[in-house]
């Protein structure tokens, strides 16, 4: 890692949640194109909501098994920048949308470096405590002296809030962090108090 961790909230559903992150400081936000997650917006929702986003903010999709039809008619109508995938997808699949992409891979299933072999193309591996298949965004943490970074940027995600976040950072060392339930009162409700906190506790690590 090099310089403060970025920091990416995601789940977002509300326009003033929006408005909150990138207040405080927020490098990316994610919106969620499961349906069947308590955090799923729909494209036209999105676009809404990524209107709210000022100018280097990232915007990224989140999506789990989709159908490639799918992942396209979400493009058409929100500007995302980053997709990022949940499931079982594999790179080809992954890559075929002009996009960069990042992997969401279990913790406990597959180490970072089986999961750069496979895909190598990443813009980054996002480490999360979810089974493949299974939904994200479970507030679980992953067994961080575990984690060994490899060649590309790793994101850390699973169970992160302001309590923990620094500690996480110092012994992972990530590029990036990922955090939604531990920032909200409610799945998809943000608490901007709980952001603020998060991010100036990720960032406070040297
Ligand atoms: O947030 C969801 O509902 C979700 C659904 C399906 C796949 C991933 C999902 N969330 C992602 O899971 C990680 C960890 O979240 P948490 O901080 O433990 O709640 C994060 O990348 C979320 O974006």
């Amino acid at each position: 890692m090099s310089g403060p961790v970025r920091v990416k909230i995601c789940g977002l559903t509300r326009v003033p949640d929006v408005r909150a992150a990138c207040r405080a400081g927020a490098d990316a936000l994610g919106f969620v194109f499961v349906p069947a997650s308590k955090r799923w917006v729909s494209p036209e929702r999105a676009a809404e909501l990524v209107r709210a986003v000022p100018p280097f903010v990232e915007r990224v999709g989140l999506f789990l098994d989709a159908e490639p039809e799918f992942v396209r008619e979400v493009l058409a109508v929100v500007p995302l920048g980053l997709l990022q995938f949940h499931g079982r997808e594999e790179a080809g699949f992954c890559s075929q949308f002009g996009l960069p992409y990042t992997k969401a891979v279990s913790a406990a299933q597959e180490p970072v470096k089986e999961a750069e072999a496979a895909f190598g193309n990443a813009a980054g591996i996002l480490v999360d405590s979810h089974a493949p298949g299974g939904l994200g965004g479970t507030g679980h943490t992953v067994a961080w002296d575990a984690i060994r970074p490899g060649r590309l940027p790793l994101i850390l995600a699973g169970g992160l809030n302001s309590a923990n976040v620094a500690e996480a950072v110092r012994v992972v060392r990530p590029w990036a962090v990922d955090v939604s339930s531990g920032v909200e009162t409610a799945p998809g409700i943000k608490d901007p108090d709980a952001i603020r906190r998060f991010i100036e506790e990720a960032k406070r690590v040297n």
